[in-house]
């Protein structure tokens, strides 16, 4: 595991970014594993300025996503399909066909999570996962668990993610209570994955996933096993190991 302790969010993401953009040079049809959430947006800003640039291509990239809430569907502003479309799919030459995330709208778990998996059978196998990680110390929405769930499965949030996802949300009672999510299996399947973590709320996670037990109380201590992982982590995300 390589981590790169960085001093603040805008290095963070420039950090981030070339890593991704490495992968994209050195391989034009990649497939990207991509996350939602805060951490990534100042990542996907760079990743869009380095295509406006023309330093990037990202005609031939596929990219599949970890998760999506259940019921929302694309059109829907809090939905990860709204967020990828926003913050990269649109400022980028990528093939919107080539893009996939978890369908919530939906409402058949089995189905849409079967179809899921087989979908990343079949694309093939995924050169760069990023992640972000959860308060909680989750990666997608795989939460605090007594075992790791290899495949693609519906969650229901825990109270910890609720609330730490609400700040999104126009109330808490919106938040959605259920999600499909990559397992953690699909996750570590990735040849290389690239965590972000910046900010104080994200130092015990990142304790615990970097120095902690390997435990599915802690999902992104799986991490430990990876044989390609980097993290990429602010001086306040930091502050605890
Ligand atoms: N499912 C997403 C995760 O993929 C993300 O890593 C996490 C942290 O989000 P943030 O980066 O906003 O702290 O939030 C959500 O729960």
């Amino acid at each position: 595991m390589k981590i790169i302790k960085v001093k603040n969010y805008e290095e963070l993401s420039r950090t981030a970014a070339t890593i991704i953009a490495g992968t994209i040079l050195s391989k034009p049809d990649c497939i990207l594993g991509l996350a939602t959430g805060s951490s990534p947006v100042g990542t996907y800003d760079q990743l869009a300025a380095m295509y406006e640039d023309g330093i990037l291509d990202f005609s031939h990239v596929k990219s599949v996503n970890l998760d999506e809430y259940v019921g929302l569907d694309g059109s829907n502003d809090q939905s990860y399909r709204y967020f990828m479309n926003k913050n990269l799919f649109s400022r980028v030459n990528i093939d919107i066909k080539n893009t996939y995330v978890p369908d919530g709208t939906n409402p058949d778990a089995d189905a849409c999570c079967s179809a899921y998996n087989t979908l990343l059978e079949n694309i093939g196998t995924v050169d760069l996962q990023l992640l972000g990680i959860g308060p909680n110390g989750h990666i997608g929405f795989n939460e605090p668990a007594d075992h790791f769930e290899a495949g693609t499965h519906c969650v229901d949030l825990t109270d910890a993610t609720i609330q730490a996802n609400k700040r999104f949300f126009a109330s808490e009672e919106d938040v959605p209570r259920k999600a499909y999510t990559m397992g953690i299996g699909n996750i570590m399947r990735a040849k290389s994955i690239l965590l972000v973590a910046n900010g104080k709320n994200k130092a015990k996670a990142l304790a615990a996933a970097l120095k902690g037990p390997v435990t599915p109380q802690c999902p992104a201590s799986i991490l430990q096993f990876h044989p390609n992982a980097i993290i990429v982590a602010d001086e306040d995300a930091m502050s605890e190991l």
